[in-house]
C-alpha cells in the first residue's frame, strides 16, 4: 500500500544521522535542516568529539534528538549511563538488545532514576538495536554464530526488548512487518538502511528506499550519508520528502 503523507508528517519521520567529525561540521549541516521538522541523530563520531555541548546546541535550534550510543555493558553500568543520558534531555536513545533483558531493564531503571530525582523533565524513549543493518545472513550465521534468518533473530530481540519494557527497536525496514506482527503496532520501529534509488549502499546490507520503508509501516527513517554526505544536504532532504509526499 502506498501511504500518502503530508510534508510535515514525512519530515517528522526522518532522523538525519549527523555523522560528522566535529561540532562545526555538524552545525553547518544542522543549520541547513533547521525548520524542516526532521529529527537529528547524534552518534558516536559526533558525540565522542563534541559531547554534551553539541546536544545542547542542537536542542537550542529546536531539533528532537536521538542519541545513538548503543550501550552494551553490565546492567549496573548501563543503569548509570542511562541516568546520565536522561539528564541531557534527549528524546530517544538506544542500547543493544544483545545485552539481554536484565541490561535493558536496567536502562529503563536508569531513566526512572533520573526522572524520580528530578534530574530529567521527561523520560526519553529507549529502543534496542536488534541486528545491525550492516549484518547479512552470511555474517549472522557464519561469523556471529546465530542460526536462522536475520528476520528471526531480529524478531526474537524485539520481543525481548518489548518484555523488558522498552518502547521500540532499531532494525532494517525489511523486518518491520514481522516486528509489528510480533510486538504490536504501537511498538516503535526505527529503521536505518535507507537508500534512495541509485544511492551507494556503502556498508549497509539490508536496505530499502525511503518510499518502501514508509509503505512497509516504519515509524522513523534514519538517514545519514544520503543527506549529510551530499554537497547540498537541504536539497537531498527535500528530494526524499518529495518522494514521500507523492502518492
Ligand atoms: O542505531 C543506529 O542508528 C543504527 C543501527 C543500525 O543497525 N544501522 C545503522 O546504520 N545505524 C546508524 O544509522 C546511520 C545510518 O547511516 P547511513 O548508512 O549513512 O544512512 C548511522 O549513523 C548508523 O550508525
Amino acid at each position: 500500500m502506498t501511504l500518502s503523507l503530508t510534508r510535515k508528517e514525512a519530515a517528522a519521520k526522518i532522523m538525519v544521522g549527523l555523522d560528522k567529525p566535529d561540532a562545526e561540521a555538524a552545525l553547518q549541516v544542522a543549520s541547513r535542516l533547521e525548520g524542516t521538522g526532521c529529527w537529528v541523530k547524534v552518534g558516536m563520531e559526533l558525540f565522542y568529539a563534541a559531547g554534551h555541548e553539541i546536544v545542547r546546541e542542537l536542542k537550542k535550534i529546536g531539533f528532537k534528538i536521538f542519541l545513538d550510543l548503543k550501550m552494551h555493558d553490565i546492567p549496573n553500568t548501563v543503569r548509570g549511563g542511562a541516568r546520565s543520558i536522561a539528564r541531557m534531555g534527549v528524546d530517544m536513545f538506544n542500547v543493544h538488545a544483545a545485552g539481554g533483558s536484565a541490561m535493558m531493564q536496567a536502562a529503563m531503571q536508569g531513566v526512572n532514576d533520573a526522572v524520580e530525582a528530578g534530574e530529567a523533565q521527561s523520560a526519553p524513549l529507549v529502543i534496542a538495536v536488534t541486528q545491525l543493518t550492516s549484518t547479512s545472513r552470511e555474517t549472522l550465521n557464519g561469523e556471529i554464530g546465530i542460526a536462522g534468518s536475520v528476520e528471526e533473530a531480529v524478531v526474537r530481540y524485539a520481543v525481548l526488548a518489548k518484555h523488558a519494557g522498552l518502547q521500540g527497536v532499531v532494525a532494517s525496514p525489511l523486518e518491520v512487518e514481522a516486528i509489528k506482527a510480533a510486538c504490536g503496532e504501537g511498538f516503535l520501529t526505527v529503521t536505518p538502511g535507507i537508500r534512495p534509488a541509485g544511492a551507494a549502499l556503502g556498508d549497509q546490507a539490508r536496505v530499502t528506499t525511503p518510499r518502501e520503508a514508509v509503505d512497509g509501516g516504519t515509524d522513523y527513517l534514519v538517514i545519514g550519508r544520503p543527506i549529510v554526505a551530499e554537497p547540498d544536504p537541504a536539497q537531498a532532504l527535500e528530494s526524499i520528502l518529495k518522494e514521500l509526499t507523492e502518492s
